[in-house]
């Protein structure tokens, strides 16, 4: 089961690996031709009612594997407002070929010719809001046809990451779907083909850019807040600046008054709030549990604050009655497997720190990804468990990222990544800001490396972070 928009991150991802979505729409098409073919004789009329998106261009792709059938393909706009290089591409391929093609300029002037099959490929899971025209009055017509409806992806009309469908919406008697069952589709009344088209495994297996995509916000917001500070006053220091590198609006630290001064020192852009005691105690918990559960805003815990008995009963009982969301790094984390929570957790141990939590104790954490992803399970949050390739997971599904260079065990790598979680916990889904998170801190490492292979220090990571997060952590240093 798959929304439409991880969809566009996993095709993203092919794309990344080498597979284009050129080559997914020549699979997508073919797809389509053979569910055509299966309700429909050689000979038979096929009517094609495309869209100036990519679902379009599938059908484009599907006319050339019908040529023992008599097809018409109907656009839907005037060609040059064909909305993708891939679709407008196999759009001219068709024209050069001589296919029966018609440009249908105003919703007035679509009529569907008598046919056999309708395939339906004027919407797919780029749709915004209910049906418009010309494609509701195409929906009508098609709906009213005695002809068997083949959907293109979805039926056109369905919103393939809600999972319903428009009332105007194509009722379709087969759906041709790529790749992955659309959340929803199996709840239609139609015949349900989920045809691969070659994307890899791996584009799902592997964090890649278009995870990057998802779990990036618009534009700056979120205001996380980092408890941290005490015995170490470098940790939270980098992991708010990182959060601001990494889209968040303001980055707020909470730390004990005798080191507030020091961590303000080293950006003015931070917002260092003192509490005056030496280290997170319960009742200091408490005021800052207030706060982050009036604010609703992300909070880090952990960078810096030390082991203090009183520190780790403070961070206890903080975390079992918070209930938004936080990342977990450091210290903090021994406490997280005694301790019940209604709070969205996202932890990133390295591999001691895991192992410390009851998880598996291995160098190599890819390989021990089922593992880890049942210790998960257990513990009910999202784990981040940092290595040479991290493995993010939550219980359910598992994302490896392979980025990273041996450059990044330098010390504060694991506080920027916290920082960088932090800012996209703020808006996306838990697994997706820690997947994200972890690829943009090391294809930044790896960015870094290209100039300095051993020498970078993690402070030299906030500067270079930004174009990675923007530019889709893309991989390609
Ligand atoms: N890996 C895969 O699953 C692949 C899927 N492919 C196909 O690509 C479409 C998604 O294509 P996209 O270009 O993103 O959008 P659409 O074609 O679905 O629609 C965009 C098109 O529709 C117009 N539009 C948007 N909302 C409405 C509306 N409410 N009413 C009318 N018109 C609307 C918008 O203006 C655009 O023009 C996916 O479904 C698959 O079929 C690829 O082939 C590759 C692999
Ligand atoms: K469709």
């Amino acid at each position: 089961m798959i929304t439409g928009e991880r969809m566009g991150a996993v095709d993203e991802n092919a794309a990344a690996l080498g597979v284009p979505r050129k080559q997914l729409m020549e699979s997508s098409g073919n797809a389509v031709a053979r569910a055509v073919r299966d309700v429909a004789e050689p000979g038979s009329s096929v009517a094609i009612v495309a869209g100036r998106g990519n679902n379009g261009g599938d059908a484009f792709v599907a006319a050339r594997f019908l040529d023992r059938h008599d097809v018409t393909t109907l656009l839907l706009g005037r060609a040059e407002t064909i909305g993708t290089e891939i679709a407008r591409e196999n759009w001219e391929a068709l024209q050069r070929a001589e296919y029966d093609t018609r440009e249908i300029t105003d919703s007035s002037g679509f009529e569907l010719p008598d046919c056999d099959v309708v395939v339906d490929a004027m919407l797919g899971t780029g749709i915004s809001g209910d049906l418009r025209e010309p494609a509701a009055t195409a929906a009508e017509e098609i709906n009213a046809a005695d002809a068997t409806v083949v959907a293109v992806d979805v039926p056109s009309g369905f919103d393939a990451d809600g999972g319903d469908h428009a009332d105007n919406g194509v009722n379709a008697d087969r759906v041709v779907t790529f790749h992955d069952a659309k959340l929803g589709l199996e709840d239609l009344d139609a015949e349900l083909t989920v045809a691969d088209i070659g994307i890899p495994a791996a584009a799902e297996r592997f964090v890649g850019p278009g995870d990057v995509d998802l779990a990036r916000p618009d534009t700056r917001e979120g205001r996380p807040n980092i408890i941290g500070g005490g015995p170490y006053t470098g940790a939270p220091a980098l992991a708010a600046q990182a959060a601001l590198r990494a889209s968040a609006e303001l980055a707020f630290v909470a730390a004990p008054d005798a080191v507030a001064g020091e961590i303000q020192g080293y950006s003015e852009d931070l917002i260092v709030q003192p509490y005056e005691e030496d280290v997170l105690t319960p009742d200091v918990a408490d005021d800052l549990l207030e706060t982050a559960e009036e604010y609703d805003n992300v909070v880090v815990i952990g960078p810096g604050l030390g082991t203090a008995d009183e520190t780790l009963e403070a961070t206890r009982q903080f975390l079992s009655a918070y209930t938004g969301r936080a990342v977990v790094d450091a210290d903090a984390l021994e406490v997280v497997p005694e301790i019940e929570t209604d709070a969205t957790l996202v932890c990133t141990p390295n591999r001691g720190e895991l192992a410390r939590m009851g998880g598996p104790d291995t160098d190599d954490l890819a390989s021990a990804a089922d593992e880890i992803e049942e210790f998960a399970a257990e513990l009910g949050h999202v784990v981040l468990a940092k290595g040479a390739n991290d493995v993010i997971t939550d219980g359910e599904r598992t994302r490896i990222s392979r980025s990273g260079t041996v450059g990044m065990k330098v010390g504060g790598t694991g506080d920027t990544l916290a920082g960088i979680v932090a800012a996209l916990l703020e808006h996306a889904e838990p697994l997706d800001a820690a997947a994200a998170g972890a690829h943009v801190n090391g294809i930044t490492g790896e960015r870094l490396a290209e100039r300095n292979e051993h020498g970078f220090l993690a402070s030299d990571l906030l500067e270079e972070l930004p174009a990675v997060l923007w530019n889709g952590g893309d991989g390609d240093v």
